[in-house]
């Protein structure tokens, strides 16, 4: 195998239960660079859960999460992110009574900090010349430059999803994950959204992952798609294929909310 054709995320049989529910269900996938694979699935289906136990918000009752190759199934949820699984977090992450460039600065200073003493720390950020031009280059990428000095609980819920892409660019993680990123904009602010993934992915060979409901954004993105279904992995392929299976338009797509 090449290195190029090596996984940089796998699940093995990955399980959780809550009492006598199997909420996801001994899933196995490879997630490969460069390619973006949308998680899609009626609701209730396991999507959420699923990348809580990659990103280790939820510990798994059984299987293995693999991070270019090593397990890190018992490892929390700080660690994996400075190991470079980065999750936008449908907003909880954010600070509401700092600015959007305070926001982002701290993510930037967060990612500088990870396998650095605190003497190259302070040495590398001792004019902050570095640190607020770092920062300010992640808000022009998500266009919110222009409202760096205002308070994020002043934001409306569309600026509030793109500092929070910034925020994760910022970390400059391996592995991207998305839970429904364009939720709550407006018709204006989602291209923005779409565009930046679109070339996030490929810049810097990314590993992208994304839950997502709607049909229009899926099409757009995906170079696969995975289906879970009562927890389990009912489909994986390019979207055509997944798209076009029986098992998909019965479990998913055949119902009109989604289609
Ligand atoms: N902490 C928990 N305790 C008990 N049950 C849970 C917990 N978290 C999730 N579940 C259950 O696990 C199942 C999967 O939920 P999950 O939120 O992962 O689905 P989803 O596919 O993300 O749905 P949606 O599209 O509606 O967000 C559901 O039946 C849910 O009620």
């Amino acid at each position: 195998m090449t290195p190029a054709a090596m996984p940089s995320l796998s699940t093995r049989e990955l399980s959780i239960r809550f009492g006598g529910h199997v909420a996801v269900d001994q899933v196995s996938a490879d997630f490969y660079p460069g390619t973006l694979t949308v998680i899609v699935g009626p609701n209730g289906a396991g999507k959420t859960t699923y990348f809580n136990l990659i990103s280790g918000q939820l510990p798994a009752s059984s299987g293995t999460v693999l991070l270019d190759g090593a397990d890190i199934t018992r490892h929390g949820a700080a660690r994996r992110t400075a190991l470079g699984i980065g999750r936008a977090f449908q907003l909880t992450n954010l600070f509401p009574h700092l600015t959007v460039a305070e926001n982002v600065r701290l993510a930037v200073q967060s990612r500088a900090g990870a396998g650095m003493n605190m003497r190259s720390m302070l040495t590398r950020w001792s004019s902050h010349t570095d640190l607020i031009v770092r920062a300010d280059y992640y808000l022009e990428r998500v266009s919110m430059a222009s409202r760096r000095d205002t308070r994020v609980m002043a934001l409306s819920h569309g600026d509030k999803r793109k500092l929070e892409v910034a925020i994760l660019l910022a970390l400059e993680p391996a592995v991207m994950m998305f839970d429904e990123p364009t939720a709550g904009m407006s018709v204006d602010e989602v291209p923005v959204v779409l565009d930046l993934i679109h070339q996030v992915k490929a810049e810097r060979n990314r590993t992208i992952l994304l839950v997502e409901h709607k049909m229009d954004v899926v099409r757009s993105l995906a170079d696969r798609i995975i289906v879970l279904h009562n927890g389990s992995l009912v489909a994986d392929g390019n979207p055509a294929e997944v798209m076009a299976s029986p098992i998909v338009q019965q479990a998913y797509l055949g119902t009109p909310e989604h289609a």
